[in-house]
């Protein structure tokens, strides 16, 4: 829904799996529309394929194997920052202040960026609970806060979602 009110027609996912929310996303991108999908798992990425293919959205959809960071500084490096309309972050949770910086080179002012998972269970809010990804999410959401490269809103259905607007 977010992609369509936003008339989005360049995409990236961090983070990909089977492909379920890359489908979401590749199904209501127009026909010319680009979606960079970032996943460093091969098998995984075998899966996604088929329900690319079975949706036929295929044409729409780049898959990158890899580590997404590596991807997004080689996106950077091609020149296209600021060509992005969305991002969606999915993936490694400790890496989630890094592919945030990278993302906001990429997407264009006005572009979303939305991060899932950003109350891990609940764990965030639990000061009796610091493992690193747990730490490493509740920095990220205290940075958030502060970023005044960003307008957010922190939509706290499921894992909780946060919707980050580039300024
Ligand atoms: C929660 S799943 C993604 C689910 C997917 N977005 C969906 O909703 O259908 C997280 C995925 O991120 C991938 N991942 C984790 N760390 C990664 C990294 N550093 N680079 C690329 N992919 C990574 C995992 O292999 C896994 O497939």
């Amino acid at each position: 829904m977010l992609v369509q009110i936003l008339g989005a027609e360049r995409c990236i996912e961090v983070g990909t799996y089977t492909g379920y929310s890359s489908l979401a996303v590749a199904l209501v991108l127009p026909e010319g529309g680009h979606l960079v999908a970032c996943e460093r798992d091969g098998k995984v990425i075998e899966v996604a394929k088929r329900y690319y293919d079975r949706a036929g959205v295929s044409h729409k959809v780049d898959v990158r194997h890899g580590l997404a960071a590596d991807t997004l500084k080689s996106l950077i490096q091609n020149g296209e920052s600021c060509r992005y309309d969305f991002a969606f972050v999915d993936a490694e949770k400790k890496m989630y202040q890094e592919y945030f910086e990278l993302l906001l080179q990429l997407v264009r002012i006005g572009g979303l960026i939305v991060v899932d998972n950003v109350l891990w269970h609940g764990r965030v809010s639990d000061p009796l609970v610091n493992d690193s990804k747990t730490l490493s999410i509740r920095n990220f959401n205290e940075n958030l806060m502060k970023d005044n490269r960003v307008d957010i809103s922190m939509v706290p259905i499921g894992d909780g979602m946060t919707i980050c607007r580039k300024r």
